[in-house]
């Protein structure tokens, strides 16, 4: 057992020597833990003081420990003073209680003791709420009015009036609406405050949140339902401000803390004077690097959302947001001035942070065992720590202030003043134009580099329609390089553009680490329980994922096959996703579905804006009804239009009997289907299909059937003519004869959807296509992601931005683009050969070869 300091130094300390002379039989932590459970109202301070020496005998040189064994001991405290605090307040009020725990009321602990980090005089923050439903009070008594009393209770017992010693001084200021109500509110009427009411640093205060006491379930219950108040779903710079002011705040309502108020004081080579807490390179500035970060970051990436700032830095490292030597530096440092601390609060048991000279200098080194460089380490870790504090503020906008209007016209020169005023139009308030006025100016030079008449028009009604979002200015001014991101698909591309109207935050995702798994990416879309908020976090997903990979194309960082593969990634991660979130809606484990993925998705060649083409595929002892509504909610979670557009257009008219078919779609009955009555159409689609999604067992099924519907000897002269008879059909309905500079390439004549048919109906038939083939497709699926991420479909090759002129090779599109037209329509003419020009009668069913 490390025995932790010396009788010595036990000797300089007067509270621990007060403690040892009263209790002089020590009990383990154990034991006075155990004798919680039974212990009266005014056995709890002796505990307590017995705790504090136990604690400082045993427990001081390990850190690790001493933060957690401090809170789980005040855990245990508070919830045995709630238990008695009901007990006599429900006697008064004449309350029917269960004998143990009272469901409902539960208490919240924040700062340290929600963070796992009290000191050894820490006070403690509460605040409490408690579910209306459990309470076990009539309404008629005043469940609010009941709830207060018991807290009111509750704190008489830890820190009982008149009576030398306390268990813990309890704060109860950083509750919502704190001077208008009592001490608790309903957990509904905290929601709406949070969410509807509260000033920034209710949510700053929460992020530390724990439930300590009470009703857990509850208590959870209601953290959960804060989440996306809390942690927000975008980078959100104002943030620092708003922290900021949560420590000023916090600092300056507290009146035991006017010391603390006092400027930081620079680092010098003395230690004694130094705040440990507020000091400048402390503690404090430790919490903010890791606050700040999770703020930031914590709506993206739930393992942030931790209450402990030591567990943030390691997992800030994990995430790769901070290196790996910051965070075990910080860590490392956090520990030692907490130490510190704790020695420095030990004298006499006062809730003090600065070190101090005389006696007290003598007996803090003692318990932390007189290092000889005392103020050389400090100096030291203090220089650390605010050199890493001070990168993390610093403005990294950068100056250009080359403003010259001159050359501008007048609609554009308005424009450009509003931005170089700090985006006065725009929803910022007077207040702080100031800061964004770099930004203006900055944004304003770049728009001025690009020469396009129209650009000031279009990027300030993007703006302007962000609502009055001064975050979103607070982003780009401390990540200028963003503007880029966000000015060429303003310009260039309609898709990106409605993208972005719909979810403009999503350009943060380029401060994101860039290898991170798409599953990474996604894992925000499931944190809320909601199945609303769901929806929305899935189409945020999707755009966020849409424009990160068009924007890594248009910069030539991935070739088209690339994108390619990418966009089907994305749309095969939607339908996991989705198929969660319709199980979790229906309240099952699972759904025995799989997903046949056709066409695009079937041939792993998404482009911007395919649809989805699928079959969904159930286990014949599937529940219809289930398979019913799971098909209805897969369709909802994907196309309904919400704010921020849809996720995917689904195209299901593939399946069995098509449109007449039912949506849910048996295995055996796809069986069936395939093999006694469909068409060699059907057949010509299922050549590319694949599972993409779903249970995998009945996926492989779902590929074997598929085999042996197209390993099935068939009648090949019955089949061409079949194909062809569709092929016409198409070619009349669909495809267009198109010159060679317009852009078109899915339906003109000899283009992608010709060439994707015949390409299917070799494989129908198990022969190898032509080689030229696939080269020439592989060139549609490039052009057609073109066409639409820059919204050329039918215009003239002329009119392609210049900016992209020659990345696309434009003088030698409509050449080579002749000449795929014409090989395909070669191909197309040998394969249906044999076939009568003239029009066939409409097929039947497939014709399988008599063996
Ligand atoms: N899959 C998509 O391309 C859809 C993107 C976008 N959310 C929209 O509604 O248009």
């Amino acid at each position: 057992m490390p025995a932790a300091f010396s009788n010595e130094a036990l000797r300089q300390n007067p509270y621990l020597s007060d403690l040892a002379e009263r209790f002089p039989n020590s009990e383990t932590l154990e034991g006075l833990h155990s004798r919680l459970a039974t212990a009266e109202a005014e056995d709890l301070p002796q505990i307590k003081g017995q705790f504090s020496l136990g604690f400082a005998r045993t427990h001081f040189q390990d850190f690790d420990d001493m933060g957690r064994t401090w809170t789980v001991f005040a855990d245990a405290t508070i919830d045995r003073a709630l238990q008695l605090a009901w007990q006599i307040v429900g006697k008064r009020h004449k309350l029917v209680l269960p004998e143990t725990s009272v469901p409902g009321l539960f208490i919240l602990g924040l700062g340290k003791l929600g963070g796992f980090d009290l000191n050894f005089s820490s006070d403690i923050d509460l605040i409490a709420f408690y579910d209306a439903e459990t309470l076990p009070v009539p309404a008629h008594k005043g469940q609010a009015y009941i709830a207060s009393e018991v807290c009111k209770r509750l704190t008489q017992i830890l820190q009982p009036r008149n009576a030398p010693d306390f268990v813990w001084r309890v704060d109860w200021r950083l509750r919502p609406e704190s001077s208008g109500t009592g001490l608790a509110i309903s957990s509904a009427k905290a929601e709406t405050f949070y969410f509807f009411r509260s000033l920034p640093w209710h949510r700053l205060a929460l992020m530390k949140a724990r439930v300590v006491a009470g009703d857990v379930e509850a208590g959870q219950a209601l953290l959960n339902r804060l989440e996306p108040f809390i942690w927000r779903r975008n980078l959100d710079f104002t943030t620092l401000d708003e922290l900021a002011a949560l420590k000023t705040r916090i600092n300056n309502e507290h009146p035991g803390l006017e010391t603390e108020r006092a400027a930081p004081d620079p680092i010098t080579d003395a230690a004694v004077g130094f705040n440990l807490k507020l000091g400048r390179g402390g503690i404090r500035e430790i919490e903010f690097i890791a606050n700040a970060q999770q703020l930031i970051h914590g709506g993206k990436r739930p393992d942030l959302r931790v209450t402990n700032t030591r567990a943030a830095l390691s997992n800030l490292a994990q995430t790769e947001l901070i290196t790996q030597q910051d965070a075990d530096e910080l860590r490392a440092h956090y520990a030692y001035f907490r130490k510190v601390e704790n020695a420095v609060q030990m004298f006499r048991n006062e809730q003090t942070h600065i070190i101090p000279d005389g006696d007290a200098n003598v007996a803090m080194r003692a318990l932390i065992g007189d290092p000889e460089n005392f103020d050389k380490e400090i100096s030291t870790r203090r220089q650390e720590v605010h050199a890493r504090f001070s990168t993390l503020f610093r403005d990294n906008a950068q100056t250009e202030k080359t403003t010259n209007l001159s050359t501008l016209d007048e609609h554009a020169t308005l424009i450009a003043r509003s931005w170089t005023r700090g985006f006065q139009d725009h929803g910022v308030p007077a207040t702080s134009r100031h800061k964004y006025q770099e930004l203006g100016h900055n944004l304003v030079a770049r728009v001025q580099r690009l020469d396009r008449p129209d650009a000031f028009e279009r990027i300030d009604s993007f703006l302007k329609q962000l609502g009055r979002s001064e975050q979103y200015f607070a982003l780009l001014s401390r990540h200028p390089d963003l503007l880029d991101k966000l000015v060429s698909p303003l310009l260039h591309s309609p898709h990106m553009s409605e993208i972005l109207a719909q979810s403009p935050h999503i350009i943060d995702i380029f401060l994101s680490p860039e290898d991170s798994e798409l599953r990474e990416q996604s894992e925000f879309v499931l944190t809320s329980p909601d199945y609303e908020h769901r929806l929305e976090a899935l189409r945020r997903f999707v755009n966020e994922q849409l424009f990160l990979n068009y924007t890594h194309f248009l910069d030539g960082k991935t070739t088209a096959r690339g994108l390619q593969q990418k966009l089907t990634d994305i749309a095969e991660e939607t339908l996991t996703l989705s198929l969660r979130i319709v199980a979790d809606d229906l309240e099952v484990e699972s759904i025995p579905m799989t997903i046949l993925g056709l066409g695009k998705m079937g041939t792993r060649a998404m482009g911007p804006k395919s649809d989805l083409d699928l079959i969904f595929l159930f286990a014949d002892d599937c529940d219809p009804d289930l398979a019913a509504k799971a098909v209805r909610r897969m369709r909802t979670t994907l196309t309904t239009k919400l704010r921020e557009g849809i996720a995917y257009e689904l195209d299901t008219r593939l399946r069995p009997s098509g449109r007449s078919g039912p949506p849910a779609v048996k295995l055996s009955a796809f069986h069936d289907h395939h093999m006694n009555r469909a068409h060699s159409w059907e057949h010509i689609a299922l050549a590319p299909a694949r599972i993409v999604g779903g249970d995998e067992v009945l996926g492989s099924k779902v590929m074997a059937i598929k085999k042996e519907i197209l390993t099935r000897p068939r009648d090949t002269a019955a089949f061409k003519a079949d194909a062809y008879v569709m092929f016409q059909r198409l070619a009349e309905e669909r495809l267009k004869e198109t010159p060679p500079d317009i852009w078109r390439t899915k339906l003109r004549r000899g283009g992608l959807m010709e060439a994707d048919y015949i390409h299917a109906c070799f494989d129908v038939l198990a022969v190898k296509p032509p080689t030229e083939l696939a080269p020439i497709m592989e060139n549609w699926n490039e052009s057609i992601i073109w066409e639409r991420l820059l919204g050329l479909t039918g215009k003239p090759v002329s009119e392609t931005p210049a900016r992209f002129a020659q990345k696309i090779s434009i003088e030698t599109l409509p050449q080579l683009w002749a000449e795929q037209d014409k090989m395909i329509k070669e191909l197309t003419a040998k394969f249906f050969a044999d076939q009568k020009m003239s029009k066939s009668p409409a097929p039947g069913p497939v014709i399988w070869r008599k063996p």
